[in-house]
């Protein structure tokens, strides 16, 4: 049951934001190959707001990297709005992916010694975007997350669900079309888990930005359009939640 593709989404090909096909990711340690991902075939559409959940050791961290192009399969394709990822340079897969994609981690990834705004200027700075836009853009995110007045705290002194919407802000700010999110709710208690899940739900409306997150919390699958439950490296199920 690995090629579920089109059971919950049935939108218009050219609203096909990412798409892989019959995606396998092995990992050899010495004599042993570990297969991680088996044969995954998938497309998420513009727009989407999608939960991939499963048992530790399914395979949601490897398919996430791939989705977020920060690893390449062992064999099968990716494309991103139509350009399959295996025929770009290096160069060209680094551009690509942070003018495109968006990052939320587990453990926050916040600079220590930088202030919440310092934080989320920093992929504006490394684009080479100009000082003032940067301030600006960059403050405008921190306002979209409700952080506007914690722009001068350092993170270790805001709170986890505080971290986390810094980090989403910080995600958001060079406008990617789809931002990757990995356990982000790992490190916070639930009623936090809930408050950063419906953030990102929010935002996905506001400013039409497609996010694919995992988690191995039930609860915040109520908050999803589609649901993909991934097994031993395989999709079981395909849903769409409304
Ligand atoms: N870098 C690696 N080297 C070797 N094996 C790996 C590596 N990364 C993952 N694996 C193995 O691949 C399988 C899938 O791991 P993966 O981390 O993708 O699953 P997961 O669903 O994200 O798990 P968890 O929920 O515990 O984070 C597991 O058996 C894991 O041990």
């Amino acid at each position: 049951m690995a090629n579920l593709e089109g059971t919950a989404a049935s939108t218009a090909n050219e609203d096909v934001l990412l798409s892989l096909n019959d995606i396998r990711r092995d990992y050899v340690l010495g004599e042993t190959r570990v297969e991680a991902l088996k044969g995954v075939s998938l497309r998420i559409h513009r727009g989407e707001f999608v939960a991939i959940w499963g048992p530790s050791g399914s395979g949601k961290s490897s398919l996430m990297n791939i989705l977020g192009l920060v690893d390449a399969p062992t064999s099968g394709e990716v494309s991103l709005e139509g350009t399959p990822i295996a025929k770009l340079t290096d160069n060209a897969l680094s551009d690509l992916r942070s003018r495109k994609v968006g990052f939320v981690f587990q453990s926050f990834n916040l600079i220590p010694v930088l202030s919440a705004l310092e934080n989320v200027m920093v992929p504006l700075q490394i684009q080479g975007v100009g000082a003032a836009e940067v301030r600006e853009r960059a403050s405008q995110a921190l306002k979209d997350v409700g952080l506007e007045n914690q722009a001068s705290a350092r993170p270790d002194k805001m709170s986890g669900g505080q971290r986390q919407r810094v980090a989403i802000a910080r995600a958001l700010v060079t406008s990617p079309s789809i931002v990757v999110a990995d356990e982000p709710t790992a490190n916070l208690d639930s009623e936090n888990s809930y408050m950063v899940v419906k953030l990102m739900r929010e935002l996905n409306r506001t400013r039409r930005v497609t996010f694919i997150f995992t988690t191995h919390d039930p609860r915040l699958l109520d908050l999803v359009d589609r649901k993909l439950l991934l097994k031993d490296g395989l999709l079981q199920t395909d849903e769409a939640v409304r």
